[in-house]
């Protein structure tokens, strides 16, 4: 490299070069790129400082090196795509926002050599991106990528397609991603699909939907012959439900700040353009009928089930149908009799603890930390720590204390607020056995058979993509 950037610190930058924004063409800029940063300085005589970009490659989703359609202009182009945490005016919330640095590269008489020192940069800077998006025992999807959209377009308000459209696809093209779009019409529709699926045409398959839709998607590719293989299978998750869990799960595992709605959809289509794959936890959930099923996130029978299922009617109010439900089920509080053994997580392997048969209000049993966009009710789990959080709440909690702990669960602060009746064990196995008659039990949100059932969990049984 035969010229240094005036303005970063020239020691680290490994590539600059001068060149013309592609929106303004009567102003020069320089551009340096570091390991870590992109970098573009205004050439003014002006103060150095008054007009520097400085982005972090770890924002970057992509970069692309190009020619104009007009064959009379002879520049190549390059155009980077980040999308930096930034405060909104409105809210003192951070999100991630997009920002675009295209340059007009015209120094050679040659359009293909313009066009050859374009792609030079575009591969630079995804080069260095991708070393900064590496962190843990992550594993890069390779690029070009391909992807499968499985989209419930009747999830959550209904707009998950809309906001497929608006929010995502443009970030997928710009990171490099091709994808194939289904559509789901019906329930169990796209477990068939996985079911019977070629795999490898795809390097991920991607739900847009709530936690229901990767539910049937697990289990239809645990029902395969091929399980072992196609259990491996990088999955993704886009929010597009009113529950979100494992979207907004993904989203904290990558430390930002909680955001909701669209920004953190955006936040998990930035996590799935970087493509970091992860292992991931797996719950089986045997019934004594012989059936099995493997869950992703919860297990839950009482109070949370019941609001879960009860609050459907409340679905066109998006993520509130939860805060609702569970206002209408605490007027009526309802306990349940049962009895619970569990396996605790640090112990040895046939220590089974049992609780005393008794009426509770509620038993969870939580292997991600979030159970709703709002609930962060198990802090300090991480994807594939091989832990199911138990939580139980005893009979005899006042409806005041049971609402101040679903208050305090919204900032995960329920576990320091001391309550006689809550107990949270961190266990690898548990045995439910309910005695009242009729009552609720679901998995990852959803209705299963009622009755006693054993859970077991598999530590990264499954591949995520998360942050
Ligand atoms: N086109 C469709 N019409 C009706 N139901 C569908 C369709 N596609 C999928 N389903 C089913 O809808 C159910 C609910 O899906 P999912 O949980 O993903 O969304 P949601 O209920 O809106 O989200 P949340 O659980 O966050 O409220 C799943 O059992 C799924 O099989």
């Amino acid at each position: 490299m035969d010229r240094r950037s005036p303005y970063a610190d020239s020691k680290e930058v490994t590539l600059y070069g001068e060149f013309t924004p592609s929106n303004n063409l009567k102003v020069r800029c320089a551009v340096s790129l570091t390991e870590r940063e992109f970098i573009v300085q205004r050439l003014t005589s002006a103060p150095a400082r008054s007009s520097k970009v400085v982005l972090s490659l770890r924002d970057c989703v992509g970069c692309r090196a190009y020619r104009k359609e007009d064959k009379a202009d002879p520049a190549g182009y390059f155009a980077a795509y980040f999308y930096p945490l930034k405060r909104r005016r409105v809210s003192s919330r951070l999100s991630r926002q997009r920002v675009e640095q295209c340059f007009r590269l015209s120094a050679l008489q040659d359009p293909h050599a313009n066009l050859e020192e374009a792609e030079k940069w575009a591969r630079a800077v995804r080069e260095r991106s991708a070393r900064q998006q590496q962190h843990g025992d992550g594993v890069l999807l390779s690029r070009p990528c391909r992807m499968l959209l499985l989209v419930n377009p009747q999830s959550g308000k209904g707009q998950a397609l809309a906001l497929f459209n608006s929010q995502v696809k443009q970030m997928l093209n710009e990171a490099g991603v091709t994808h194939t779009l289904f559509i789901t019409e019906r329930q169990n529709h796209a477990r068939e699909l996985v079911k019977g699926a070629d795999l490898s045409q795809w390097d991920a398959l991607v739900i847009m939907s709530g936690d229901g839709l990767l539910y049937e998607v697990i289990n239809g590719l645990l029902e395969r012959s091929d399980w072992e293989e196609a259990i491996r299978t990088p999955l993704g998750i886009l929010p597009g439900g009113s529950g979100n869990a494992l979207a907004a799960s993904v989203h904290y595992y990558s430390r930002a700040s909680p955001v909701f709605g669209e920004d953190l959809l955006v936040s998990c289509g930035f996590l799935l353009c970087r493509g970091l794959v992860f292992p991931m936890d797996l719950v089986s959930v045997r019934f004594p009928s012989g059936q099995r099923l493997f869950s992703f996130l919860s297990l839950a029978w009482g109070f949370v089930a019941d609001v879960d299922v009860e609050s459907e009617k409340y679905r066109h109010f998006g993520a509130a149908r939860f805060t609702i439900g569970t206002l209408v089920r605490l007027a009526c509080l309802h306990v349940y009799r049962g009895k619970l053994e569990y396996l605790p997580a640090a112990g040895p392997p046939d220590d089974w603890v049992v609780v005393q048969e008794q009426d509770f209000v509620l038993m969870l049993a939580m292997y991600q930390s979030h159970l709703a966009e709002d609930l962060l009710a198990a802090p300090d789990s991480s994807l594939s720590d091989g832990v199911i959080h138990l939580f139980y709440v005893t009979a005899g909690i006042s409806r005041a204390a049971l609402l101040r702990l679903f208050r305090a669960m919204e900032k995960g602060t329920h576990l320091a607020a001391p309550c006689q009746h809550l107990v949270h064990a961190k266990v690898r196995a548990l045995r439910l056995e309910p005695l009242s008659p009729k009552g609720i039990i679901t998995v990852d949100g959803e209705v299963v058979e009622y009755g006693p059932l054993q859970a077991e969990v598999h530590p990264g049984l499954a591949r995520m993509i998360s942050g």
